[in-house]
């Protein structure tokens, strides 16, 4: 399933000041892929207003073939989306099962099927054997493998995932990788990370999102060879860094 975003320009009025989002064009295919940007860059508005939650004050966003900012188009896109937030919480008296129940419920799953769509979702992130237990016991990996359970409960054809892999150790982002991966096989993924070892490792193309737009669009392959060019402008950090640094300043500032 395609995402497209033509022109799109979105600001937060009450802030009055630049755009975050100025004239950002992008398209995404089916696959898992990328989306990088310095904080503050407009990575969680981007995906806000993919999955609906905010609306674009230019331009506009289609999923596949519904524009998400027309109201009658909205709950058809809604259907199709699934969304990972940055933070979000759990019940923790809940069991597993019963969390991803509730979210496959909330996103429109008739009430006799919530279980065994909640039983699909957990087996698709490794955690089908963990289904009883109460949410408030698990680890910060199998937390992030349930919220991403409860986006996938109702099916979508997209999945918007915004930083899965923030606060997990070593052997639990190899582990949400490995769904992450699995999950793009069949649907369309969108991951906003700071993470460039995670892009490298997942992502057939790559976004970099700087200067309010889509500034690179490409391979991660060519982002690389991109940044290897990269002559550094940061005094921190190691030298893929700074040069990662200088090139994202270097597209905020449009050069
Ligand atoms: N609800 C809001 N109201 C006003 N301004 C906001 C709001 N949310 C975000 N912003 C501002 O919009 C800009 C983009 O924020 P956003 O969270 O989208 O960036 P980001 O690229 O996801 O950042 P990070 O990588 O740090 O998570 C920032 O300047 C931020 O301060």
């Amino acid at each position: 399933m395609r995402i497209v975003l033509e022109q799109v320009s979105f600001s937060y009025r009450r802030t009055r000041k630049k755009n975050v989002l100025e004239g950002a064009s992008w398209t995404v295919d089916s696959g898992v892929t990328g989306l990088l940007g310095p904080n503050g860059a407009g990575k969680t508005t981007l995906l806000s207003l993919i999955v609906t939650l905010a609306a674009p004050q230019r331009g506009r966003i289609l999923v596949g073939e519904y524009d998400v900012a027309r109201p009658a188009d909205r709950a058809e896109a809604r259907r199709l989306l699934g969304f990972v937030p940055q933070r979000f919480s759990l019940a923790g008296e809940l069991t597993v099962a019963d969390t991803v129940a509730y979210a496959a419920w909330v996103n429109g799953v008739p009430r006799r099927a919530c279980a065994d769509a909640a039983a699909c979702a957990l087996d698709h992130v490794d955690m089908g054997a963990l289904a009883s237990r109460a949410v408030r016991t698990l680890s910060g990996g199998e937390r992030q493998r349930v919220g991403i359970a409860a986006a996938l409960a109702h099916d979508p054809r997209v999945l918007v995932l915004d930083e899965p892999t923030v606060g997990l150790d070593p052997g639990q982002r190899l582990r949400a990788r490995e769904v992450i991966a699995r999950l793009g096989e069949d649907r369309t993924v969108v991951l906003s990370t700071h993470l460039v070892e995670d892009v490298a490792h997942l992502c057939g193309r790559v976004g970099v999102l700087a200067g309010g737009r889509i500034a690179f669009d490409g391979t991660f392959a060519a982002l690389e060879g991109l940044i290897e060019d990269s002559d550094g402008g940061s005094r921190y950090g190691s030298p893929f860094e700074r040069a990662y640094d200088a090139l994202i300043s270097r597209m905020g500032a449009g050069a």
